[in-house]
């Protein structure tokens, strides 16, 4: 359906996002860049945190492959200013939804296109409902080992859907990648184009 010709390339590591970009079938290859990712600045946005991480990823990439798209980004989940990262260790995680049990959180994903020298980033912000999570079913998700790699330490695309009531906005957003708003992007860009549509009857 997308049509494009240009090469393309993922600097990231997560496989949703490998998943989701997936998606589109376009060709594209992963390269992980090894950029520390560092605190936010005194005073920074969460909207410039996360952009800013997403800009470093995929330049760090770009740097070694100028010919092609190169898509970096990083999503956080952010509890009234306070910034929940993928918690170090399970007391973390059970620490982190305790915080989330019954209260509404966003989910920030920055995301960074570099072609040609030059890059271009958005965010996008979903808006989560937690369920109040007894302690029984906050240690039971924990056990799973689940939220380990996972920013606020839940995964709404496994069994961490269990704690959410209702989501306002994209949800691929909160499962790292913020599709139907980067093929938005990705059209104004004029990288990609809508293919021809052919009589389908
Ligand atoms: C809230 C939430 C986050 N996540 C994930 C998305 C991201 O992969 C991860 C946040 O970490 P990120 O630092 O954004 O990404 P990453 O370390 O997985 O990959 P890379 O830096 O190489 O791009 O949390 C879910 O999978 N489901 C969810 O519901």
């Amino acid at each position: 359906m997308l049509q494009t010709d240009k090469k393309w390339m993922i600097a990231s590591q997560s496989p949703r996002r490998k998943e989701i970009f997936g998606m589109l079938e376009l060709p594209f290859e992963i390269v992980v860049s090894n950029m520390e990712e560092g605190g936010r600045q005194a005073d920074e946005s969460v909207e410039n945190y996360v952009m800013r991480l997403a800009q470093g990823k995929a330049e760090a990439v770009a740097e070694n492959h100028r010919d092609k798209v190169v898509i970096g980004a990083d999503t956080i989940v952010s509890l009234q200013g306070k910034l929940l990262p993928k918690p170090k260790t399970k007391e973390e995680a059970a620490f982190y939804l305790r915080l989330l049990s019954g209260r509404t959180h966003d989910v920030m994903t920055g995301v960074a296109i570099s072609y040609e020298g030059q890059t271009h980033r958005f965010y996008e912000r979903t808006i989560v409902h937690f369920h109040a999570l007894d302690e029984a079913m906050i240690r039971a998700y924990v056990e799973t080992g689940d939220s380990l790699d996972k920013a606020g330490a839940y995964g709404i695309q496994t069994l961490g859907a269990l704690c959410v009531a209702k989501i306002e906005g994209d949800y691929h957003n909160v499962v790292g990648l913020p599709l139907t708003r980067l093929v938005r992007e990705l059209r104004a860009l004029q990288l990609i184009t809508i293919g021809d549509v052919h009589a389908y009857t």
